[in-house]
């Protein structure tokens, strides 16, 4: 097969990197919640903001960055960045991060594409509408929506989407690219690429330092550890069959939690000083909150900010990377686009 995923400049790659420019000061949250009655019950302290890895903020800078490099890529080539979504079936969450997806491009000026399908629609059909995004050049990205039904193959799904429009970076021959040294992935998948840029963005030196990472799965823990391995971390994954994953973890420098068990990962399993990036998105009962439920991570969060040097909360840290990593996986398809670059053949 001749085919070369080393065009890509610099996504996966150590750094120094093109593609985003780092943020001299980062806006970090400055009021804590002021005291005004004193609790019943003694509240955790409350963790100080400097130690708050403020993933909304800095996504927010990144996304007002591709705004600027959109508007001049429309007045340079008078293209405009497009992103098709497919979303199968009604999953309530999966709608809601679609919307999201769609939200985020109209901000930075992209044009979207969405095909809503029923969850009973046949594979036949589902790869009919990704192939004709394949052949639209209006669209630079193809993100289809995961998880989907059972009676659709994920794979086959995924092999069919162009590898130039795989902005989640999810086809094996990413993949593969990312896993194997002197080769470049066309694309990097979006929620390991942000936890990434959440540690360049703070400074974190990752070069000779241990990481853990919990989970390893093939869209955020495996993607995770190969790209802490690229920058020359020493990387352990923990699975679900790990028989010690406290004491690996509390060796970590660096600690990259996607196991998807809410809280699993407690404040003593983090070394102090060490950096926690919280991947986990966890519905959890709350009969004080206004829908009956609040969002919480894989690590619980006061335990472990107690330890730690610096955390992402849940929300408001990985999440908004993501969603700003896969704008900036078009715009950078869209640039590709515009400056004729060649197709790999494939
Ligand atoms: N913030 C964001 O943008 C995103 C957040 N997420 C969230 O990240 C989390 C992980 O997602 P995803 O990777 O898709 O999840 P998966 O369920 O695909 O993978 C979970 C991984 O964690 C491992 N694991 C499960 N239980 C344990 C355990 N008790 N101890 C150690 N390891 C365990 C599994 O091990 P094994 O391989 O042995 O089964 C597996 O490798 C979820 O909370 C998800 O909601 C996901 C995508 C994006
Ligand atoms: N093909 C595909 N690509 C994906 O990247 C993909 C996917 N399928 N399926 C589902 C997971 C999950 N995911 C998230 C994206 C954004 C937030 C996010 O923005 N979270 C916010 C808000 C969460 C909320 O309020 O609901 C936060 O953490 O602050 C979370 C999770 C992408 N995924």
């Amino acid at each position: 097969m001749a085919f070369s995923c080393q065009r890509q400049a610099a996504a996966g790659r150590a750094a120094p990197r093109t593609s985003s420019r780092r943020v001299a000061a980062v806006p970090r949250p400055v009021v804590l919640a002021a005291a005004a009655a004193a609790p019943a019950a003694p509240a955790p302290t409350p963790v100080p903001p400097s130690k708050l890895i403020d993933g909304k903020a800095i996504a927010e800078t990144i996304r007002s960055e591709i705004a600027t490099e959109v508007a001049a890529m429309k007045q340079q080539y008078g293209l405009t960045p497009g992103l098709a979504v497919v979303l199968v079936g009604s999953r309530k969450d999966s709608e809601t991060y679609v919307r999201s997806k769609k939200k985020a491009c109209a901000e930075v000026g992209f044009d979207s594409y969405g095909t809503d399908l029923p969850a009973d629609v046949s594979e036949e059909e589902l790869l009919k509408v990704v192939e004709a995004y394949n052949a639209d050049p209006r669209v630079h990205g193809i993100l289809v929506q995961l998880p989907l039904p059972k009676h659709i193959s994920e794979k086959r799904i995924l092999d069919a989407i162009s590898i130039e429009k795989d902005v989640d970076g999810f086809h094996p021959l990413n993949m593969g690219c990312l896993a194997m040294r002197g080769r470049e992935p066309l694309f990097v998948p979006c929620t390991p690429k942000g936890c990434i840029e959440l540690l360049e963005r703070m400074n974190v030196p990752i070069a000779g330092r241990k990481a853990c990472v919990i989970g390893r799965s093939n869209i955020v823990g495996m993607p995770a550890a190969l790209l802490l391995q690229r920058r020359d971390a020493t990387v352990t994954m923990v699975h679900s069959k790990t028989p010690d994953a406290a004491r690996i973890c509390s060796e970590a420098d660096i600690v990259i939690a996607a196991c998807g068990v809410a809280e699993m990962v407690k404040g003593d399993w983090i070394k102090p000083g060490a950096v926690v990036i919280d991947v986990g998105i966890n519905a959890k009962d709350d009969p004080t909150a206004k829908k009956g439920y609040r969002l919480v991570g894989d690590v619980e969060f006061d335990g472990a900010a107690a330890r730690a040097s610096l955390i992402t909360p849940v929300p408001g840290g990985v999440g908004p990377m993501t969603i700003a990593m896969l704008l900036q996986n078009t715009l950078e398809s869209a640039r590709r686009a515009a400056k004729g670059e060649a197709a790999p053949a494939h």
